[in-house]
């Protein structure tokens, strides 16, 4: 039989940390303030207090690093035999549970990943890990798990819902009775059993009346290895870990418990209490006793606190100043715990010759025993088999008074449980006809229900063809969005144009304006410089025509004068011997080459003056041609400028018009083909419709204002274009006039070749007629020279004197009329000259009429849309044809049934 030793190591403190827990969202809503600090990894500040713990985890700390950092050195330990205590310690809601189970214990395989498990969780894969590495070894492990509430011990593990009994053996060592202990052979045995307990726990509380907060639960882990040596010994380990979740350390009036019996009170508080004390008189070192027997959770812990066990402690607090008086009370325990003293040993099975020494020693020691029961009168026992004997009489004691309570609470139960019982049967006749009733309720809840199926049906008809349309829709209806904006930039363009045009029509209007008054000005200027050139010409024409005239008559009769002279130098020479014939015939020829020298001159002048009529006859019809083109190309100018800008703001609209009317057809036409095309389902576009409607109506108004517009311009543009051909037809018709009126003041120019010239020759033949008289007279005068009476003298000189009167009467007859032509010909150049100022000035006045009164004015288009930033809604939403849609799922729904009943009433017929 082997015997178990334990291998003592050195005090060891219990070690204590301290896990902060976060906020919840609750309390950060309210604003709860946090009062817990932690600058380094030990050291906690509450307030102004300081706490100094093995580790302080704050309220980030994650589930593996707490792991990693507290229990997973305790698992190698387990496995080399010692038994080590994990518990949880601190106020309800702080994370005891979450620390020791996690949000869920299904971790599978991989106890170093980092999720909401907890400590069970992961030792029992930690530990199957370690064992893994083991050879040769057999090994065993086993779990239990009990629950602690109202100091009565329950079994999670087992099926059975009856308290269990402890008691401590011989040698102090605290068992429960009838305790299961399952053996499991891998980690998902081991969480299997935790997820057992962990739902036989929380059925538990609504059949007997208690909150999980309430009761304390001890999860065991027990390891059993035995390793075959070289010298065929066998080392047989017992090594364990109690994993302890504690109920809530906080005051029970103050959880809400307060419709509790005081003695179910008094045990939910006697563990904790006792814990407390225990805690207090292991770390005062002046205490000698410990309270551990007050209380089955002191005693369950026994070893752990003060024993031979490896203990950590994980006290839980929250941060919230409203907790702050437990937060205080949980620190202050585990600043005590901290100074409790543990002496950690390994339970390793002896081998067969360490149990032969065992067995060597226990009989020198009874030896001892019966050595001096032998020596004494009376009993004697060895001092340590005394001590042995004590302990094992107070444990009987001990649990003698546990059985007297019990007893006691049994009894108080049963009482119990019979009120109880007779309440359940009246409560069972209330139920029957509370069934009764229920039962009718219950068939009105399932026509109720029948006819809420049919309403969900109908709904999810509604929801499927809403989900099969919606995609559908949403593309027609950014199709039409996509219109209506490319219909916005246009309008936007549209308007930018006719601004623009409008701008260039304006301009246009000042630019032909100053064309306009820079013709006219050329025109009055031509015409008066034409006119001052003309007049300029007549009057020296005239006044040279005049100056030689007159010369000419004034010589002729200087020559006539000299011919009165004749008789009288004839009667003075007649003493001579002179010929008369002579005399007359040289003086008459010096008269006649005077007079032919005048004639000649005279011819000049009338050939020049013949010569510049001419050129006048011929310059002025030039002049009418230069004057025309002159005109044609100002007018040419003028007009061809209107026109070109008439015809650039024609292309441009008509441009834009054809764009506008093109791209507003083609919106109109989408939309118009996708009304033919949906007509099937054109109530369903109902909504679509609607949602765009507003967005149509603006793109007609937009639409008609267009077409307003474009009407009017086309109308300005005609009435544009028939001002243009009037104006131009005006100045083509002003043109010729002028041409023409040139031509008859040309015409009004006298033709005075005709006139001078048969004046000339008038004068020409009265002087030679006189220059043959004369020639006469001198041949008588020769033949009669000796006889050259006074009455042939007084003859002569009647003759010579009759001759020249006539010729200067003849001469002075014929240059006042040529003066008088001279004056007609001045008066026909004013005259020409008048209406070519005339002409001038009508021209004039007609440029101004037609350019400037009529000039092309874009007229006034009706008044230009606002320009506005339409805000496009991006989605539409779907306002859903319901009805029409039910209505539809009523036929459909009613169709079957009509065949249904149909083939009913054939089948039956
Ligand atoms: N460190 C933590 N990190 C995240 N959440 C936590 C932490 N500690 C506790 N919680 C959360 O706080 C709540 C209460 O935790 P838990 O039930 O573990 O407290 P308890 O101390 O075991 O309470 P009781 O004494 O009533 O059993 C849980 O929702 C838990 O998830």
């Amino acid at each position: 039989m082997a015997a178990a030793i334990k291998k003592k190591q050195p005090l060891q403190n219990v070690k204590v940390v301290v896990r902060i827990r976060p906020l919840t969202k609750q309390e950060e809503d309210q604003n709860v303030k946090n009062i817990l600090k932690s600058h380094t990894p030990r050291e906690l500040l509450m307030k102004d207090k300081k706490y100094t713990f093995d580790r302080v985890f704050k309220p980030n700390a994650s589930q593996i690093e707490l792991y990693m950092n507290v229990v997973s050195p305790l698992i190698q330990d387990v496995v080399a035999g010692y038994n080590c205590t994990v518990f949880a310690y601190g106020q309800t809601g702080t994370g005891k549970t979450y620390t020791m189970t996690g949000e869920k214990c299904n971790l599978v395989g991989n106890w170093r990943k980092d999720d909401d498990s907890g400590v069970i969780p992961r030792a029992a894969f930690h530990i199957f890990h370690e064992l893994g590495h083991m050879s040769n070894v057999e090994i065993n492990v086993k779990v239990s798990y009990i629950e602690l509430y109202n100091e009565e011990i329950r079994d999670l593990l087992s099926e059975d819902e009856c308290a269990l009994q402890m008691y401590s053996d011989t040698k102090g060592t605290v068992s429960i009775q009838g305790l299961k202990e399952v053996s499991v052979h891998d980690s998902e045995g081991i969480l299997k059993l935790l997820q057992r307990g962990i739902v036989k726990r929380q059925i538990a509380p609504t059949l007997m009346n208690h909150q999980s907060s309430r009761s304390h639960t001890v999860f065991t882990i027990s390891v059993n290895t035995r390793e075959s040596t070289a010298s065929g010994d066998d080392i047989l380990k017992a090594g364990k870990i109690n994993l302890v979740d504690l109920a809530g350390s906080e005051n029970i009036a103050r959880s809400g418990c307060m419709a509790m019996r005081a003695t179910e009170l008094a045990n939910i508080n006697r563990s904790l209490l006792t814990l407390g004390r225990v805690i207090q008189a292991l770390a005062d070192k002046s205490q000698k006793h410990v309270p551990y027997r007050d209380s089955k959770l002191t005693r369950i812990l026994q070893d752990s606190l003060g024993g031979h066990t490896k203990t950590v402690i994980i006290s839980t607090v929250s941060p919230a100043h409203t907790s702050h008086e437990e937060t205080t009370s949980t620190l202050e325990y585990a600043t005590r715990a901290r100074d409790i003293k543990n002496t950690p040993i390994i339970n390793e099975k002896m081998t067969k010759h360490e149990m032969i020494d065992g067995l060597v020693k226990e009989i020198d020691r009874l030896q001892k025993d019966l050595d001096a029961a032998r020596s004494g009168t009376g009993f004697y026992v060895d001092k340590e088999n005394y001590q042995r004997l004590l302990d094992a009489i107070m444990s009987v004691t001990g649990e003698q008074v546990t059985h007297e309570e019990l007893s006691h609470k049994k009894a108080e139960r049963i009482k119990n449980l019979e009120e109880h019982m007779q309440a359940r049967v009246r409560q069972f006749e209330e139920t029957v006809e509370l069934c009764k009733q229920h039962q009718h309720d219950l068939e009105l809840a399932k026509a109720a229900i029948k006819e809420k199926d049919e309403t969900l049906e109908q709904e999810r008809y509604l929801a499927k063809w809403y989900e099969d349309q919606s995609s559908e829709k949403y593309e027609e209806a950014q199709t039409l969005l996509k219109a209506t904006q490319t219909l916005t930039t246009e309008k936007e363009i549209l308007l930018a144009k006719l601004e623009h045009q409008f701008h260039i029509n304006s301009s246009n209007q000042s630019v032909a304006q100053t064309a306009v008054s820079h013709v006219v000005d050329l025109l009055s200027d031509f015409g008066k410089e034409e006119t001052a050139r003309f007049e300029g010409i007549a009057k020296e024409n005239a006044e040279q025509f005049r100056t030689y005239l007159i010369g000419l008559t004034d010589e002729l009769r200087q020559s006539s004068g000299l011919m009165r002279e004749i008789p009288s130098r004839v009667q003075q020479n007649s003493k001579n011997n002179f010929s008369a014939q002579k005399m007359i015939g040289q003086y008459s020829k010096n008269y006649l080459e005077v007079i032919d020298g005048k004639a000649a001159l005279l011819n000049g002048v009338f050939d020049q003056y013949k010569k510049r009529v001419e050129y006048y006859r011929k310059s002025v019809p030039k002049l009418a041609d230069e004057y025309r083109v002159k005109t044609e190309n100002i007018f040419g100018a003028a007009t061809s400028m209107l026109k070109s800008s008439n015809d650039t703001f024609k292309t441009a609209l008509s441009e834009t018009n054809r764009k506008t009317r093109d791209e507003l057809d083609s919106v109109k036409k989408t939309i118009n083909d996708r009304k033919l095309q949906d007509e099937e389902s054109l109530r369903q576009l109902e909504f679509l419709v609607a949602a765009t409607k507003r967005r149509l109506e603006e793109n007609d108004v937009i639409l008609e204002q267009v077409e307003r517009l474009r009407e009017n311009v086309s109308e300005a543009e005609e009435s544009a274009n028939r001002r243009m051909l009037e104006t131009m037809s005006g100045l083509e018709r002003l043109a010729l006039e002028s041409i023409k009126s040139f031509k008859d003041s040309a015409e009004m120019v006298p033709n005075m070749e005709e006139i001078q010239g048969i004046e000339v020759r008038d004068v020409l033949c009265t002087v030679q007629e006189f220059h043959q008289k004369l020639h006469q007279i001198s041949i008588n005068l020769d033949e009669t020279h000796q006889n050259i009476t006074k009455d042939r003298l007084a003859d002569l000189q009647r003759h010579i004197s009759v001759a020249c009167s006539q010729i200067e009467a003849a001469i002075d007859s014929k240059v006042d009329r040529l003066l008088g032509d001279v004056e007609a010909m001045r008066g026909t150049t004013d005259r020409f000259v008048a209406s070519f100022d005339t002409m001038v000035g009508r021209v004039r006045g007609a440029m101004v009429e037609q350019m400037l009164e009529k000039n092309v004015r874009a007229k006034h288009a009706g008044d230009t849309p606002v320009r506005q930033s339409t805000v496009l809604p991006v989605r539409i939403k779907d306002p859903a044809p319901r009805e029409a849609l039910l209505e539809k799922f009523r036929q459909a729904m009613v169709m079957p049934k009509m065949e249904e009943e149909w083939d009913t009433n054939g089948d039956s017929s």
